[in-house]
């Protein structure tokens, strides 16, 4: 195989061996990466040992890169312990260009706006529940949330209605993702996010590891495979409810894509769009960047009750009090569609994804070296200050006459680019924008007091991690009205 030869873009000077490893903060990465952009441009290098890496720090360099040569940064990096635990297999990781292309097709079946359109019903079914479920234990909204995008997951990959905590399916589900959590490596330690650094020895660990990597894939496929032999027994007993695996297997030609790949896709949808970047080594919660956003959603809401107050004029303005908002009200809602652009461009829940060079490739006259390590730093790209001036104040007024081809609109960047990018969109844009839409009708969000009635402002942290979440915090979600506490409690529940 012959090398390209080139330079390769500058960046950041390495240290011997180690490289830059000691230039990068212990958490929140993406922070010092953006910084760099600054002095080394929206394209640059950094080592880390031996590992070149490739950051893209804006919109423009993310579409070239990953839009326009799709083919060759399609892949993720795939540590060693993550194939020996199985988790390749999928979607999220899967790097067989053939599975991972039947994958995709089997999630956009299901998930493309035609087809999920037939699931809006049930997705308001599962957001009133989630609105009656804060009414009875406002403190538990976290959990609540959680258990909103499962039950919605659940009844798309395998039409699975969810109907309590208690259910068996769920349970499994969360069993395997506190062994996920246990994957031990340190917290809040770079290899946290960046596991592909678990390919140096020194951090590789030891044989009890491999131990737990059987299991984990032990656990991983049985999961699997029990959710689709649940689906092929429901359409045995004539009772199985439209989902991604009934499709495949009653729509699909018999045999043409394999049983497991069915399974595997079927299963990242509940499991994942999970934690792209620190898969193994993080709480693996389903749909977690929804519930990311959710929570931003609400914490913003705490500290700016100027911005709830307009969003609540709007709603109650067009769609009044005799119904609640549906997805299709969603264009004549803008100023609380705005809300949501704001809170996906200064809290987007992958704040940096990974991708691989497949190839040598010459990029603008630099030289990218195969395996490069390519970093997209979401986090950075939407805090850009000409396109979005003073670019760290909550704003939802910028997003007012943008319009959603704009390049720089949120919706375009952080659920990523080129082929790779997030099946689940349209899901999650429906999911947060009926989410959003009726608790605002319903709710007042609002800072928890102290004895004295002083506001407690929670703080604007965020986690570490693949997935940010804002750090957790407590605040009041307190029906609005007296007709809102009677709308809730007519509302259909469990
Ligand atoms: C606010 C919500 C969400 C955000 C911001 C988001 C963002 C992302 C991002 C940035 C990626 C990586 C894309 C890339 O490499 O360029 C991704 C991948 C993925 N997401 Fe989402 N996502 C969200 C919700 C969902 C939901 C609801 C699902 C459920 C179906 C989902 C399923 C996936 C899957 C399966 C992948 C892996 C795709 C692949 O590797 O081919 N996501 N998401």
């Amino acid at each position: 195989h012959k090398r390209k030869k080139g330079t390769p873009f500058s960046g950041p000077p390495p240290a011997p061996i180690i490289g830059n490893l000691l230039q990068l903060p212990p958490t929140k990465v993406w922070e010092r990466l953006f910084e760099w952009g600054r002095t080394y441009g929206p394209i640059y290098q950094f080592r880390l040992f031996s590992t070149p890496l490739l950051v893209l720090n804006t919109w423009e360099a993310g579409r070239e890169m990953l839009d326009g040569k799709s083919a060759l940064y399609g892949n993720r990096p795939l540590p060693k312990i993550i194939e020996m635990s199985g988790f390749d297999k999928g979607v999220v990781l899967e790097h067989d260009p053939t599975r991972l292309r039947q994958a995709r097709k089997l999630l956009h079946s299901v998930l493309q706006p035609r087809p999920l359109a037939q699931y809006r019903e049930i997705l308001e079914h599962h957001v009133d529940v989630l609105l009656h479920n804060i009414m009875h234990e406002p403190e538990g909204y976290v959990d609540h949330i959680r258990h909103l995008t499962a039950g919605i997951a659940m009844e798309i990959s395998h039409g699975h209605r969810v109907t309590s905590r208690d259910d068996p399916f769920v349970h499994r589900a969360n069993i395997f993702a506190d062994n996920f959590a246990e994957a031990s490596l340190p917290n809040n330690h770079i290899v946290d996010w960046l596991p592909f650094l678990a390919r140096f020895p020194s951090w590789l660990p030891g044989m009890g590891f491999k131990e737990k990597a059987r299991r984990f894939k032990e656990q991983y496929f049985s999961l699997a495979d029990e959710g689709h032999r649940m689906v092929k027994d429901d359409i045995d007993n004539g009772v199985a409810r439209p989902s991604l695996t009934y499709k495949a297997l009653v729509e699909g030609k018999p045999g043409e894509v394999p049983d497991d790949v069915i399974a595997f896709a079927a299963t990242q949808v509940y499991t994942g769009g999970a934690d792209t970047a620190s898969l193994p080594f993080q709480k693996l919660i389903s749909y977690v960047q929804t519930v990311s956003t959710l929570s931003s959603f609400i914490l913003f809401m705490v500290k700016n009750p100027d911005v709830q107050k307009k969003a609540q004029e709007e709603i109650d303005r067009i769609i009044g009090s005799n119904r609640l908002a549906s997805f299709s009200d969603r264009d004549s809602l803008p100023y609380t569609e705005s809300i949501i652009n704001e809170v996906l461009r200064l809290r987007p829940p992958v704040s940096v994804v990974t991708r691989e060079a497949g190839e040598d490739d010459i990029h603008n006259g630099y030289l990218v070296e195969k395996e490069t390590v390519i970093l997209v730093n979401f986090w950075g790209m939407l805090r850009a200050e000409e396109h979005y001036p003073d670019p760290h104040t909550f704003n939802p007024e910028r997003w007012i006459g943008r319009e959603r081809s704009d390049p720089t609109h949120p919706l375009n960047i952080a659920f990523g680019f080129g082929r790779r990018s997030c099946p689940g969109q349209h899901l999650a844009e429906e999911l947060v924008f009926t989410t959003v839409a009726r608790m605002l009708a319903l709710f007042d969000i609002a800072p928890i007091k102290d004895e004295h009635g002083n506001p407690f402002i929670p703080s604007d942290d965020s986690t570490n991690g693949g997935i940010t979440f804002p750090v957790p915090f407590r605040c009041s979600i307190e029906p609005r009205s007296d007709r809102a506490r009677w709308i809730l409690e007519g509302l259909e529940h469990e």
